[in-house]
């Protein structure tokens, strides 16, 4: 039995305000790039809002099904409830949305997962989300998209369809840099754009909201640096960096022109066919494409491409999109990483979907899979690929949830619950 080493978890169970430290499991560290897993590694989660609860209750047995079967009771991971959203203003009181003691768990115990968060539009907070990532600079949002067979599908082909979004998720609009128009600050801005920069192009300056986009080098380098080490690790055949770089010159074509840099400085990429698409030494592609072309691209030519590299925005309309071809975002996991430190936050692609919250029937596939991919990434192979045969199996077995009922003539439509069991009998069958 694999007890807590003094200390761990100890300051914890004093300082915490309302998070219940595991009486069992210990922390995953990193070491000079190294995860250490333990046989019980203790590991935050947030439930999330809306349906979010639903699709935890489903997916956590999922998990705990898969590694009780690869590993019996050698293995166990040790869940430990954090709070985000609107569950953490009912357990901490009014504006605590994410509270300090939550954030200093996804630190110091590295890993997390989490379920969908709200962010009101126009007013309100702004995403806690996007807060979190910016907090333990969570630099890469890596979203998989494969097919499942048997998946309902508008297109042809979906099984032409596997990539690998690498979306820089710290930088670009997302940063939250922008004031109201008829503010202040609006009208300061305005003032120090038309008189200090003379600027002459804004249509309507009084009447305009402004926004700051920010893209630096090293935000670039570290994402596209993840995209080719992760190509080069899983064999992949190029890297396609998308960007609208021939409107917004300095940012978004400073992210191709940045990435291309690194493939060559840091990869031994050489310049093809005159370049600027270039070649790792083992062949891998590194090219680019601009983002409209590139979304036409994904429905008529989707072998053309594999991973790929990308800005916060970009990144977020390709994750939907892409996800969409191949079932929707019912089945589009992610999971947020900065490799350097080790931190990870594992998370579905899709939000709340508040119309259909607690009436069990949501698709709890994403976030079964953004687990999924916890697993792998902490060496737990043995149990990943148990919930890929179990879900897999489910789908062909054509026992699914409304999303996917619904493209479906013949299929057996489940509850959320229910979902989830049959992937639990899959998997101990398997
Ligand atoms: N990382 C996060 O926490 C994210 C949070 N959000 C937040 O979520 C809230 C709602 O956002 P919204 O734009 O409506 O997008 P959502 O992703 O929540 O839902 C849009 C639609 O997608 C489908 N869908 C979503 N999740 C699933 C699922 N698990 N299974 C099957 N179908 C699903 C549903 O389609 P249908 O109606 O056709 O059944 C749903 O109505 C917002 O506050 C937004 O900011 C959004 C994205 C990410
Ligand atoms: O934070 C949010 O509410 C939305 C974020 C989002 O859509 C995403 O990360 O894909
Ligand atoms: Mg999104």
């Amino acid at each position: 039995m694999v007890g807590r080493p003094a200390g761990v978890g100890v300051e914890w169970a004093s300082m915490s305000k309302h998070i219940k430290v595991p009486e069992q499991g210990e922390k995953i560290t990193m070491q000079n790039g190294k995860l250490t897993v333990p046989n019980r590694p203790i590991i935050p989660f947030v439930e999330g809002d809306g349906t979010g609860p639903d699709i935890w209750a489903a997916s956590v047995r999922v998990f705990d099904a898969a590694v009780e079967k690869a590993y019996g009771s050698e293995r166990k991971l040790e869940w430990m409830e954090v709070y985000a959203g609107e569950k953490s203003l009912e357990v901490y009181g009014a504006n605590e949305w994410l509270p300090q003691e939550t954030l200093t768990a996804f630190r110091d115990y590295l890993f997390g997962i989490k379920g969908p968060l709200t962010t009101p539009v126009g007013t309100g907070i702004r995403s806690i989300n996007v807060a979190l990532r910016q907090e333990l600079d969570l630099y890469a949002c890596v979203r998989p998209v494969q097919y499942f067979n048997g998946v309902p599908s508008p297109v042809k082909r979906p099984e032409d369809i596997d990539m690998v979004i690498f979306r820089e998720n710290t930088e670009d609009i997302y940063a939250g840099i922008e004031w109201k128009a008829g503010t202040d600050e609006a009208e300061k801005v305005r003032g120090f754009l038309m008189r200090e920069m003379n600027v002459t192009k804004i249509r309507f300056p009084d009447t305009s909201s402004f926004g700051v986009k920010p893209v630096s080098k090293e935000g670039t380098e570290r994402l596209v640096r993840a995209a080719i080490e992760y190509a080069i690790e899983n064999g992949r055949k190029s890297v396609s960096l998308v960007h609208k770089g021939n409107i917004m010159k300095f940012t978004e074509g400073g992210f191709r022109d940045w990435g291309y840099e690194l493939a060559k400085r840091e990869f031994g990429a050489v310049e093809i066919d005159g370049g600027p698409w270039c070649q790792l030494p083992n062949g891998i592609v590194i090219k680019d494409v601009i983002a409209d072309n590139f979304l036409q691209q994904i429905l008529l030519r989707p072998t053309e491409y594999d991973v790929i590299a990308t800005l916060n925005l970009n990144g977020d309309y390709i994750s939907d999109a892409l996800a969409a071809q191949v079932g929707g975002i019912g089945i589009a996991p992610g999971a947020n990483i900065n490799y350097v430190t080790g931190h990870a936050i594992f998370e579905a692609t899709h939000g709340t979907a508040p119309k259909y919250a607690g009436k069990n029937v949501i698709n709890p596939s994403s976030v079964i899979l953004s687990g999924e991919m916890m697993l792998r990434y902490m060496g737990w192979t043995e149990a990943a690929d148990l919930i890929l045969k179990g879900l897999d199996a489910t789908i062909q077995q054509r026992v699914v949830t409304y999303d996917f009922a619904r493209g479906m003539d013949d299929a057996t439509e489940v509850k959320t619950s229910e979902f989830a069991d049959k992937i639990i009998e899959n998997m101990r069958n398997a």
